[in-house]
């Protein structure tokens, strides 16, 4: 079943700008410019592309806060911008870098006004509400104010309310920038939870392209309002030729290392930058640099997306 459905959807906004010391300039800026695409029930699809390339328009048009200015959009059946309040009742809506909680009152009466706003049944809010708190570990955190919580804390406030009325989409808008490693994991666990046992749909917006790698079977790059990559993360990775980088810290500093597979690109005192193909997996590189040098820590870095788009392109260019 079709959920998302857009079909040559546009956006534009006229921007003035100085031209000379007194004259001003209209200038038209195509936000989004003729996006085709559909997302079925169910599937979790990350929306991924460099700043300015039309992502928070998108959702905003997905959310009924801005009105395409051509082509036809539809979440569930419905035309965001015309029915916004039926649509509200089918979709969750999380933003990293801003919250849907009231910021002086505790958590808990943040969720009874959604009760109230949604007219939850009853047995749902109770039954939503009971999973989130166990899943997010939220139980000691209810009654304390959303001011006085962590950035982390108030990321899994947020998506409980985001889920409290049984949506059908969430639309996440960077749900784990500024958060910790721990942090970063426990959100990441329970979207995929949310996505595999209850079924929601999701559209994910990220710059972490770890959250993509661990919770989306497909993804979709978007570039000056277009879809320049849809299929699967491997499938980009291929398409740009991308490096992720593993970074080991020895017991002292010493010569570049050698290992199969992974070149040095980086040395600074006892740590040693690795790149190695994307698609490929860190874990026999990780074996051998164990295997023969003294380690003492490592991680895997991705790409970062601005980079992966660049090299898209310039494979494009090459090929
Ligand atoms: N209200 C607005 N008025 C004028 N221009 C706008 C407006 N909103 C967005 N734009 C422009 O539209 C383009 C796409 O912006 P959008 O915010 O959708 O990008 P984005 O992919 O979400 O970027 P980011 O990753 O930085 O959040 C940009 O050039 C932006 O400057």
């Amino acid at each position: 079943m079709t959920l998302i459905e857009l079909d040559d959807v546009r956006r534009t906004f006229t921007v003035r700008t100085k031209a000379g010391r007194f004259r001003r300039e209209k200038r038209e800026v195509r936000a989004v410019d003729g996006l085709s695409f559909t997302v079925a029930a169910g599937e979790c699809v990350g929306y991924i592309g460099p700043n300015g390339a039309g992502k928070s328009t998108t959702i905003k048009m997905l959310t009924g806060i801005l009105v395409p200015t051509g082509g036809r959009l539809r979440v569930a059946g419905i035309d965001p911008a015309r029915e916004r309040v039926a649509l509200a009742r089918r979709i969750g809506v999380v933003f990293g870098q801003r919250t849907t909680l009231w910021w002086d009152l505790p958590l808990r009466d943040s969720y009874e006004l959604a009760r109230r706003l949604y007219r939850i049944p009853d047995h749902r809010y109770r039954a939503n509400l009971e999973r989130c708190i166990e899943l997010l570990d939220l139980g000691g955190l209810l009654d304390t104010p959303v001011r006085q919580l962590s950035l982390g804390q108030r990321m899994r406030g947020d998506l409980a309310a985001a889920l409290l009325h049984d949506p059908q989409v969430l639309y996440l808008d960077e749900p784990t920038i500024g958060l910790d490693v721990v942090s970063k994991g426990r959100v990441r666990e329970f979207l995929r939870e949310v996505n595999r046992d209850q079924g929601t749909t999701v559209l994910l917006t990220t710059h972490d392209l770890t959250d993509i790698e661990q919770l989306c079977g497909r993804v979709m790059v978007i570039d000056h309002g277009r879809v320049v990559h849809d299929g699967g993360l491997e499938g980009l990775h291929a398409a740009a030729d991308s490096e992720r980088t593993l970074v080991v810290d020895l017991a002292e500093a010493g010569p570049p290392i050698t290992v199969v597979g992974a070149r040095v690109v980086k040395v600074e005192g006892p740590r040693q930058w690795l790149a190695f193909p994307a698609q490929q997996s860190a874990a026999p590189i990780v074996a051998e640099v164990a295997a023969r040098y003294p380690l003492v820590d490592l991680s895997v870095r991705e790409p970062a997306i601005e980079d992966v788009i660049a090299r898209m392109y310039a494979e494009v260019a090459i090929g």
